[in-house]
């Protein structure tokens, strides 16, 4: 397998892949630049979301295909808002800033602020593959009571790292990956794919 295609049109978690797959020589191309419109996600596990992500990109390029579930995870939530975590404040249009927004607002006044990132990876190498690879990663912090930090994407201004004293938004690439939910879940995956 040296080709595959991305299933996600989210560009933190391409930006994320690029930087992991690049250096072990496995060409990547991006669904959107092959023209696949974004899967439905209408199930209640991240699992069963990234199979639908992978088995849809695949089909309809005929290549393998890897795609990424994930969401965080809030504790005084209940786990909310999980596997709806990109589109909590809605989905016309999804916007990070406002998902931001409202989970600070409902941490207002709550003083357990432990939470979860967690990341399911799927790699279908044909839409019809009986034996999905698939590989799991989970990285724990705190909510922060406001954003800081340019770097990543999505939640990250506001993922605080009491061991590290940082937000996930202050962290370097290599930082991230070597301690995120999907930069472990990518270390599963490639040993399972033998290539690192
Ligand atoms: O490392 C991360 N740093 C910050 N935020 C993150 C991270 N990992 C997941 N997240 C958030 C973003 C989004 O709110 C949700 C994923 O939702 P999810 O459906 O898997 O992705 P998506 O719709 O943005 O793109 P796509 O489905 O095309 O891959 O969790
Ligand atoms: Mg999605």
């Amino acid at each position: 397998m040296n080709k595959l295609v991305i299933a996600s049109n989210n560009a933190g978690k391409l930006r994320e892949f690029s930087h992991m797959l690049q250096p072990l020589g496995i060409e990547v191309v991006t669904q959107s630049q092959l023209g696949i419109t974004e899967a439905e996600e209408p199930h209640v596990t991240f699992i069963e979301n990234a199979l639908a992500k992978a088995r849809h990109a695949s089909r309809l390029s005929g290549l393998p295909a890897l795609a990424d579930d994930s969401g965080i995870c809030v504790e005084a939530l209940g786990g909310a808002p999980g596997v709806y975590s990109a589109r909590y404040a809605g989905d016309n249009p999804k916007s990070d800033g406002r998902n931001n927004e409202k989970l600070l607002r409902d941490m207002q006044g709550v003083t357990d602020r432990r939470a979860h990132y967690y990341c399911v990876l799927v790699l279908v190498r044909h839409a019809d593959d009986p034996q999905p690879v698939i590989a799991e990663g989970e990285w724990h912090g705190e909510i922060a009571h406001e954003e800081r930090g340019e770097g990543g994407f999505g939640y990250d201004p506001m993922f605080w790292l009491p061991q590290l004293n940082k937000m996930s938004s202050e962290l370097t690439h290599e930082e991230k990956h070597a301690i995120s939910h999907r930069g472990q879940a990518m270390k599963v995956l490639l040993q399972h794919l033998k290539v690192a």
